[in-house]
């Protein structure tokens, strides 16, 4: 099947010297294009327009895109701006540590940062809380025989964030529907009418913050609790510069995506690459048996190699996260251009993932390349999860998550002697943006 583009638009047109990518539609530019077929998008305007080149995101407006590795760096750029973000998806992302620059995101960051590193996890006792949780739900799963396993590893991650958050875990189906509902303010039209996506998402944020609100009134209300929002709700009221309620609310909103989209997508594939590449399983099973139970510390995370190979390959082959916008707030030089300040700039983190340039046979799917490797992660191991001042707050816990899920997957399965096997094609229905994931239809058997 070919792209979707608009045949109609073959125009070459420069903008600022860099071309725009032919085939836009009006009011949705490329989007059908780059939520469908992003990473064929990407290759084929590298091979007929170069390194850089403008995609026009519809709604928000046409990207510089750069595919030269040195796009990355711009990531750690003290003259690159996150407000983009903000202008982008001012409903979803106003007012969010994610759209700030400079002293107000460190602010904001700081209030959360330390209850994401190994040692605030360990001392929250989050393995302990989340190892119970997911055997529950790989034994049903078990049980069952078959599931859809994008709903299934959605629903359990929703799980997962809201006991770490110290919410009470009602009407999960309902959340997980509010939060795709959600998630397309970002690339809805500017069409507001009933039924469309637009009204939809600012619905599904009202009824969202009206929750998190009642949440945070709680959390004061109850401050000998437990969970990450006391945390926050005291480490905020206690700042010099107390922060307004609707940015606590609207940053605990962005904890709970962040946090539940991306890594339902990874765990969902992981499970697809497993229950496809029998030698991956085998290789898991045999781990699993030697350690003999579900890791519940950081320290014990060092036992379980191929579990942690397996959740850096999928996060290779399968980004969550793939594009980041960014603004230059100077000129800049970015590979062999000059880019005028104030040029929004798209970067494809999906493009160096899987790229030729950073790894050998980028296409594969390797275990070896993580389970051989003798130097320590650098940067640009770990991607996909961004780097410099807004490098993921959360890259600790989902390490945890992933290699519990994996564990208490192959023992569960391992033990009742069955497997995962893939029932439905993998290729079609998959998406790339806002965030990744495989189809919502893809079924994975136990057998
Ligand atoms: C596979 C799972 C995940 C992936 C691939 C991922 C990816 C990313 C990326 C690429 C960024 C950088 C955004 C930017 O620079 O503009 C980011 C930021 C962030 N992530 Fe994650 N993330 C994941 C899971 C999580 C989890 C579990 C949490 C917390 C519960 C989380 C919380 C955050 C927050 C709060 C930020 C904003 C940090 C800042 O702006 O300073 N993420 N994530």
């Amino acid at each position: 099947m070919d792209m979707l583009l608009n045949p109609l638009d073959r125009r070459h047109r420069l903008r600022d010297d860099i071309p725009v990518v032919p085939g836009a539609f009006p009011l949705v530019g490329h989007l059908p294009a780059i939520v469908c077929d992003l990473p064929r998008l990407l290759r084929r305007a590298e091979r007929t327009l170069g390194s850089h080149f403008w995609l026009d995101f519809g709604p928000a407006g046409h990207l510089m895109t750069c595919v030269d590795p040195d796009a990355f760096a711009l990531l750690r750029h003290k003259d690159v701006s996150s407000a983009l973000i903000e202008e982008i998806a001012p409903e979803l992302l106003g007012g969010t540590l994610v759209a700030q620059d400079g002293g107000a995101h460190r602010q904001a960051r700081d209030a959360i940062k330390a209850a994401f590193l190994p040692k605030g996890l360990t001392q929250a006792g989050i393995g302990n809380l989340f190892a119970p949780v997911i055997q529950a739900r790989v034994q049903a799963w078990r049980d069952r025989g078959d599931v859809t396993i994008l709903r299934e590893t959605g629903d359990l991650m929703l799980k997962l964030i809201f006991s770490l958050m110290g919410i009470p875990a009602q009407d999960l189906p309902g959340w997980h529907r509010k939060y795709r509902q959600l998630l397309q303010l970002i690339v809805a039209p500017p069409v507001d009418l009933p039924g469309l996506p637009l009204r939809r998402g600012r619905a599904a944020r009202d009824w969202i913050d009206a929750q998190l609100r009642q949440f945070v009134r709680d959390a004061r209300a109850h401050a000998a609790r437990t969970g990450l929002i006391n945390d926050m709700v005291s480490a905020f009221d206690r700042g010099d510069d107390a922060l307004s309620d609707d940015v606590l609310v609207a940053n605990i909103r962005l904890l709970l995506l962040a946090g539940h989209d991306t890594t339902a997508s990874t765990m969902a594939w992981m499970v697809i690459e497993l229950a496809r590449q029998p030698g991956l399983w085998d290789a898991l099973v045999e781990e699993a048996q030697r350690v003999g139970a579900v890791p519940t510390r950081h320290a014990d995370l060092a036992q379980c190699l191929v579990a942690e190979a397996l959740f850096r390959e999928t996060l290779r082959v399968h980004p969550a996260t793939t594009l980041l916008p960014r603004r230059a707030l100077q000129e800049l030089q970015l590979g062999q251009r000059r880019i005028p300040a104030g040029t929004p700039l798209c970067i494809p983190l999906l493009h160096f993932s899987t790229s030729a340039l950073l790894h050998e046979a980028p296409d594969q799917f390797r275990l070896a390349r993580w389970l051989q490797r003798t130097e320590p992660i650098r940067p640009v191991d770990m991607l996909q999860f961004g780097t410099g001042p807004h490098v993921c707050i959360g890259y600790h816990l989902v390490w945890l998550e992933m290699v519990q899920f994996c564990i208490a997957l192959a023992l569960t399965m391992h033990k009742a002697g069955v497997r995962p096997r893939l029932l439905s094609a993998v290729e079609k229905g998959r998406r790339y943006f806002p965030t990744a994931h495989p189809s919502m239809k893809i079924r994975i058997g136990f057998s």
